[in-house]
Parts: structure tokens; C-alpha cells; sequence
């Protein structure tokens, strides 16, 4: 059974269909590359499965370990274990680095886990999270999060977007580590360097996931520009 399932799902703004009959599979243990052209609607799904208060579904289901969860919370979908780096963060405003990285009553060692994504721990654990820290810092503090935290479902939106060229390989190494602590990982990128750490990869398109497969196969689909489903008449992909 995966441990993230989307059937049928649609997402309607006003009356424009932004996901239309969706449907996705995340096994357990994987890491998954959502890719697709912007405003193709990954972060919309992203909202949806993390259960953002402004976003529900219009029609369909997000089952998370067979569980039908499209009506709790976000809270309690963070108590089953599932969590989300924003592509910009800006949760948990005001509170010290520590206390962030120590809000799953995480045992792991928060200093290796400042370590690890690049950040020195005497110099940020007893930092604030607020506006005085960069993009790139705050980024690095929520994947510092994710290895502390160890949840079973993490979802990371552009993971690698405000990291300096030179730091990317760190960044990637850090999603690795995820991965190996035991998390799953929804990874939503449009770099073919951050999908290709995937183990599965699937092509967002006109609200729908037109494919899903190895990387090297999506990426070159996505490269291709030729969309399987519309010819170009939705998303503007040209016909082959
Ligand atoms: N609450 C909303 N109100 C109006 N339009 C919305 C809302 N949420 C999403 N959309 C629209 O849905 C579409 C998908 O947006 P989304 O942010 O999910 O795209 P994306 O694939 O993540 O894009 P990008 O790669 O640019 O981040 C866009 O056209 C966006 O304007």
C-alpha cells in the first residue's frame, strides 16, 4: 500500500479547474519528483496535502496510510507524521533555533543537524527565526528540522531555491539523509539535477499527472515539451 494516495482529486478556484481528476501514488520509503511548467499546480497540491486551512478538495480523496484524511487539520495531519518545507518559510515567526528543532521533542543531536546542512550550531541554536535570517538560512534550518524531526512524509517545495550554486550538492546530500533517517519525500522541483536524486518522478500537466516513472524518463518528457494529454491546448506544451 503507498503510503500517500490521490484519487480523483480536483481543485476548482471560482471556475477555473486547477487539479482535474488527479491521481498519484508515493510509496513508502521513496524519494518522489513532482515536476511540471509553472503554475501547473504543485504547490496547490502540495497545500492539499498538507492540509492548509485555504485549501480543500473539491472532489476526490488523499489517503495517507490508507487513512482517508482530507478532513483533519494541519495539526493533525503533523501529528501522523507529515510536514512541509515552505517554498518561502514563514511558520513559527519569533521562536529560537533550537526550540524549532526541538518541537517534535526530536532525540536526535541538533548541533550534527545544523551541521549537516551547512549552518555552524554555535552560531544559530540560539538564534531567532525572524526576518534578520536570510532565505537561504531559513531554508537550511527547515531541512536541519526534517532530519531532527524524522517525519514519515515530507514534503519539500523547491528545496534548492535561494541556495547558492556552490551549496546545492550539499542540499541534496541533506535530502539523502532524509531519506535515509526513514522519511518519504514529495520533492517539487523544476531542476533536472535536484529530480534526478529521486527514485520516482511524475509530470504534473493541465491538472493532471500526465506520467510518472524514472526520473531520466519524466525529465526528458518534460524536456521533450510535448504534453500526452492536451497537445498543447491547455498547457501550452507544443504537439510533437
Ligand atoms: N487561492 C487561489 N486563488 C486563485 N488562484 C489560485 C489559488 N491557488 C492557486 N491558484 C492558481 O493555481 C495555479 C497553480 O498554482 P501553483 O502555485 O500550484 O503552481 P506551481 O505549479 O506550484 O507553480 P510554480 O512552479 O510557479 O511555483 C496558478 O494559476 C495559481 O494562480
Amino acid at each position: 500500500m503507498p503510503l500517500l494516495q490521490i484519487r480523483h482529486a480536483d481543485f476548482l478556484v471560482g471556475q477555473k479547474k486547477i487539479l482535474d481528476d488527479l491521481n498519484f501514488a508515493l510509496e513508502e520509503g521513496d524519494v518522489h519528483a513532482l515536476i511540471g511548467t509553472n503554475g501547473t499546480g504543485k504547490s496547490t497540491l502540495a497545500r492539499l496535502i498538507i492540509g492548509n486551512e485555504d485549501y480543500s478538495l473539491s472532489s476526490g480523496q488523499i489517503l495517507f496510510d490508507g487513512q482517508d484524511i482530507g478532513q483533519r487539520s494541519l495539526y493533525q495531519r503533523a501529528q501522523a507524521g507529515m510536514t512541509m518545507v515552505w517554498q518561502e518559510p514563514a511558520l513559527f515567526e519569533g521562536i529560537s533555533v533550537r526550540d524549532y528543532l526541538s518541537l517534535g521533542h526530536s532525540l536526535a543531536n541538533l548541533s550534527d543537524c545544523l551541521a549537516q546542512v551547512g549552518l555552524a550550531p554555535d552560531d544559530y541554536l540560539d538564534r531567532l527565526l525572524d526576518k534578520s535570517m536570510s532565505g537561504g538560512e531559513r531554508k537550511r534550518i527547515e531541512l536541519a528540522a526534517m532530519l531532527a524531526l524524522r517525519p514519515r512524509l515530507c514534503i519539500l517545495d523547491e528545496p534548492v531555491a535561494g541556495i547558492d550554486l556552490i551549496s546545492i550538492d550539499n542540499i541534496l546530500r541533506v535530502i539523502n539523509r532524509i531519506k535515509q533517517n526513514g522519511s518519504s519525500i514529495l520533492l517539487i522541483t523544476h531542476q533536472e539535477d535536484v529530480a534526478g536524486i529521486a527514485d520516482q518522478a511524475s509530470l504534473l500537466c493541465g491538472g493532471k499527472i500526465i506520467l510518472t516513472g524514472s526520473p531520466d524518463r519524466v525529465v526528458s518528457q518534460y524536456k521533450s515539451r510535448h504534453c500526452l494529454i492536451c497537445n498543447g491546448q491547455e498547457c501550452g506544451y507544443a504537439a510533437a
